[in-house]
């Protein structure tokens, strides 16, 4: 933690834009959130409330909402980007003219660009090029960390120096942030939880019990593993908050979204309507990746399948069950 105060502008008036903002402003900043939405604007500013992402909870007073993305961006220090994954490109780039120069961007969205299969961090290098790209990972849920319920993330940054200042200005009484250069890494495994987790959700709506689900936690963790490892992240983040820790959290909580989406998918239930669930548009993108580079991920390629309807469930199971026997790795 430190005593000295920047201001921190969150863009992204959502469950997790609006939880970070509380964060900042517990971790002392000023802080100020863009949110396009006029509504969630007002809630914020009057009651310090977003009735409609984190309906019941009381936010950190003192959170400046506006739609002015230029005021909001103005003199910022460190820029938390809380839109959706898929959202990143068009949404980034349409405020890309207001970032200030020595802003540090913070990329708190999880997952892998389907149409290009790029990670965030490339996406955003494409529309920042001259800014150092961080990015935010680790279990941790909105609602908890609006709370202020004690909860432990990595901040990843290709420049060591960076994620170690990062990790100093965010961390807060209840909010701890490690560090690390594992820029790669951190993003992996953000991404493929959320693919995981709906595997894991299904297997519980399918009435598969826990047993399946652990295993399919357990398995699913070898191919994020394989994945990472292939695409350069280190073996110690995989291990890390941002890899095993927010796998455990997101693949057992109905909290998830990706869990739930997930058990709705499994139970048959109707799925528009739905809440934002990442792991939708990561699986697919995830396994087309996997067969590309010819890295084993049954898991990731059933549950893309399964999202396209291209199996049911049960043969989905079937499958993953009669492939050919081998030792565990
Ligand atoms: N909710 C959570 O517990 C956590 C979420 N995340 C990640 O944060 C990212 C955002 O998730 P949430 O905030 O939870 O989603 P959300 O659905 O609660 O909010 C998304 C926000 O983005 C805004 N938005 C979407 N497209 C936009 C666009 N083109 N221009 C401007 N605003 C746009 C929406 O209006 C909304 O305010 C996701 O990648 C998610 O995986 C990460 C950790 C925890
Ligand atoms: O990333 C999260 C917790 O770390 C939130 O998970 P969901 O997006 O599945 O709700």
């Amino acid at each position: 933690m430190t005593s000295e105060v920047v201001k921190v502008a969150v863009i992204g008036g959502g469950a997790w834009g609006t939880a970070l903002a509380t964060m900042a402003v517990r971790s002392g900043h000023r802080v100020a959130l863009y949110a396009r939405d006029a509504e969630t604007i007002n809630d914020i500013n009057r009651n310090n409330r977003n009735e409609r992402y984190l309906p019941g909870i009381e936010l950190a007073a003192g959170i400046e909402a506006s739609a002015d993305a230029a005021a909001t961006l103005r003199d910022a220090a460190i820029i938390l980007a809380a839109f959706p994954a898929q959202a990143m490109r068009d949404a980034l780039g349409a405020l890309a003219a207001q970032v200030p120069a020595a802003a540090s961007i913070v990329l708190c969205a999880k997952g892998i660009e389907r149409s290009t299969g790029r990670l965030i961090s490339e996406v955003v290098s494409e529309i920042l090029p001259s800014h150092t790209i961080s990015a935010l990972s680790g279990p941790s849920f909105a609602t908890d960390v609006a709370r202020g319920l004690p909860t432990a993330v990595t901040i990843a940054s290709s420049e060591r120096e960076t994620a170690d200042r990062l990790a100093l200005f965010l961390s807060g009484p209840a909010f701890r942030c490690y560090s690390t250069d594992d820029l790669i890494g951190v993003e992996i495994g953000g991404a493929l939880k959320n693919v995981l987790a709906l595997a894991a959700g299904a297997a519980i709506g399918r009435g598969l019990g826990a047993s399946a689900q652990a295993a399919l936690v357990t398995r699913g963790f070898v191919e994020l593993r394989r994945i990472a490892l292939a695409m350069g992240a280190r073996p110690e983040t995989v291990m890390g908050l941002s890899g095993l820790g927010d796998l455990m959290l997101t693949c057992s909580s109905p909290q998830s979204r990706n869990y739930s989406y997930g058990m709705a998918l499994g139970a048959g239930n109707r799925l528009d309507g739905l809440p934002l669930a990442e792991g939708v548009a990561t699986a697919p993108i995830a396994a087309e990746i996997c067969a590309r580079r010819n890295i084993d991920a049954p898991i990731v390629t059933a549950v893309s399948a399964l999202l396209a309807r291209e199996l049911t469930i049960d043969e989905a199971v079937t499958a993953l069950l009669n492939r050919p026997l081998k030792t565990e790795d």
